[in-house]
């Protein structure tokens, strides 16, 4: 697994090496010492899957403390551009966003650490979102942010007038006014 680093502190992508022969492909998609070796151990305990249809958004989301959520995402069919925001106040990348292109065709993994908000909008017709957390769903415990919020000032990568959005993420406060945060 070749692990990069970005700009943003604990945002990490992950490229599996994958064998390729005559039969088609293997790879190993998860191997817990990845995050061992960068310091950054994570126990994860729910694994999430989630299908929709292009121009799809669904975002911003987290989870309030004491039970915040550790992703890591990969697609297992179609692609997504998947956008992770840094909430943790004092961070020197405060309110700063990081998005990449995740396929079924590319294999990357995002690694999104406690204090960031998490979205994704789906760029072919069809995707299938495949992530696992280190913490239980909690309804208790959500938190979201709006996702066309001009502060944040995301590039979605689709048409945001086409975007559909839950009525709940509709409603999703600004950056300001969220009062939350890591
Ligand atoms: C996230 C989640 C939802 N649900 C339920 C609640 C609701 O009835 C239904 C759909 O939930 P949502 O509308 O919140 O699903 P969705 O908008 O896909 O929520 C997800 O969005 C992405 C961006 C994330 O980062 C995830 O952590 C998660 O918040 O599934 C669970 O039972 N377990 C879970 O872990």
């Amino acid at each position: 697994m070749k692990v990069t680093k970005t700009h943003i502190d604990g945002l990490l992508i992950l490229e599996p090496k994958v064998h390729g022969d005559e039969r088609g492909y293997f790879f190993e998609s998860y191997r817990k010492s990845t995050f061992e070796d960068e310091g950054n151990a994570v126990n994860f305990i729910q694994d999430n899957q989630a299908r929709s249809i292009k121009n799809v958004l669904r975002g911003l989301h987290y989870q309030n403390n004491p039970v915040p959520q550790c992703k890591l995402l990969r697609v297992l069919e179609g692609s997504i551009w998947d956008v992770a925001v840094d909430i943790r106040k004092g961070s020197k990348t405060y309110g700063q966003w990081y998005g990449i292109e995740l396929s079924a065709e590319n294999k990357v993994q995002f690694l999104i650490p406690h204090g960031f908000a998490h979205g994704y909008a789906v760029l072919s017709d069809t995707a299938e979102v495949f992530y696992k957390c280190d913490n239980y769903y909690s309804k208790d415990c959500e938190g979201g942010l709006y996702y066309a919020d001009p502060a944040i000032n995301i590039d979605w990568k689709i048409d945001i007038s086409k975007a559909i959005v839950s009525e709940k993420d509709q409603k999703q406060p600004l950056l300001k006014d969220a009062n939350n945060l890591f």
